[in-house]
């Protein structure tokens, strides 16, 4: 069995964390911390995971939670896994984090988007931790920089269009809905109920920081430097994201070739989904789900490419990648634990 430990398991990616992994056949948690909740019983936070896991919460302390688990989740908020990827290495074991501190190659680029970054380990070997674009690199790193649940979306929608030069680099246009559990559970004035109930905003309008990221994965897909206009909104929903993505196709391709070559990209993928013409995602159709499903269509109009894709904020866009990440850093297949249609309705 691996002993997984989870930092900031009280947290939203925290509860689905153990919601996904009380199930898995091949694990066994064996710590779990936070910030707030020292000594109290997991079910008593999470009534929801009464009888799955029988653990109580410990203060984070980095090298007890690292000498008891072969692989550590964290769940903590930006900026808080440096040491802990240290350690780690140190004492051999395996990271995967889901915050944003390892996910760009370029570190100077974090420190503009985040903030400082602390002095890290030489011996650090990483990985952007979408499986389906990198996977076949995950064999030798020690720490996983699992996704932003944006950035998610959005790359599984571009990808294949990009890496076999179907689609035009410049003029992507990104619009893109998330619930608003992709804030996690710190309150928050902007989110509170009668904020978000009946609205519907644009925020970061121009500026969010998952832009560098969607840039820095489209660029390797592309072999070009890509810039996107990327604008995210908070919907009235508890989870989901919704991507609709608008791009020009280079001269002489399809729509039908652009469908085979989704298709044929994702021909061997167990979790993204193409929809048949004419259909579109919905996010109900993956809540609670690792799926993520992509929808195409070509505006005869303006000539351009639509490409709507939907996953779970909370499972494809971050704990459910972690735990498909996991599988595959422990040579697993990669659907183990996470093989379960979205809820519906
Ligand atoms: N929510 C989402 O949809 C997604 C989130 N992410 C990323 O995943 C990470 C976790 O997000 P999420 O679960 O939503 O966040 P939450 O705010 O819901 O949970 C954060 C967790 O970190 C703990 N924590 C907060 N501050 C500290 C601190 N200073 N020291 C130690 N522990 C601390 C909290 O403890 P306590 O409960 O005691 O406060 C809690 O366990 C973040 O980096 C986020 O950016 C990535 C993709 C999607
Ligand atoms: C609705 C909402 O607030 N979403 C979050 C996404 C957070 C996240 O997952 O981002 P990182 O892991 O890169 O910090 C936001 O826009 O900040």
């Amino acid at each position: 069995m691996i002993k997984v430990g989870i930092v900031g398991a009280s947290g939203y990616t925290g509860v689905e964390l153990i919601r996904i992994l009380s199930l898995h056949p091949e694990v066994d948690i064996v710590g779990i911390t936070s910030n707030n909740h020292e000594g109290r019983e997991y079910s008593d936070l999470y009534p929801s995971l009464k009888g799955y896991i029988n653990l109580r919460f410990d203060e984070l302390c980095e090298a007890e939670i690292i000498r008891k688990s072969d692989v550590i989740f964290s769940a903590l908020p930006n900026g808080h896994a440096y040491g802990l990827a240290n350690e780690v290495v140190a004492k051999n074991k395996k990271l995967i984090d889901l915050s944003a501190d390892f996910r760009f190659n370029d570190f100077s680029v974090y420190e503009k988007w985040y903030g400082p970054v602390p002095l890290i380990d030489q011996k650090v070997k990483r990985i952007y931790g979408l499986p389906e674009i990198h996977r076949m690199e995950m064999k030798d790193v020690n720490v996983v920089a699992n996704p932003g649940c944006y950035p998610t979306s959005v790359i599984l929608g571009l990808a294949p269009g990009l890496r076999y030069g179907l689609i035009k680099t410049e003029g992507i246009i990104i619009d893109s809905k998330s619930g608003v559990s992709g804030a996690g559970h710190k309150p928050s004035f902007a989110n509170l109920y009668a904020e978000c109930n009946e609205s519907v905003k644009a925020y970061g309008v121009a500026c969010h920081r998952h832009t560098p990221e969607i840039e820095q994965e489209l660029s390797y897909l592309s072999e070009s430097n890509i810039k996107v206009t990327f604008t995210p909104h908070l919907v009235p929903m508890t989870r989901g994201i919704l991507s609709t993505i608008y791009c020009e196709l280079r001269d002489g391709i399809t729509l039908y070739i652009v469908r085979e070559a989704f298709e044929e990209f994702y021909s061997n993928e167990s979790f993204v989904k193409i929809l048949d013409d004419g259909q579109f995602p919905r996010t109900k159709d993956t809540y609670g789900s690792n799926n993520c499903h992509i929808g195409l269509a070509y505006d005869e109009h303006t000539g351009k490419l639509i490409i709507v894709s939907a996953i779970d904020n909370l499972v494809k866009g971050a704990s459910g990648q972690a735990v498909q990440n996991m599988n595959n850093l422990f040579g697993l297949p990669e659907d183990t634990g996470l093989n379960l249609p979205a809820i519906y309705p």
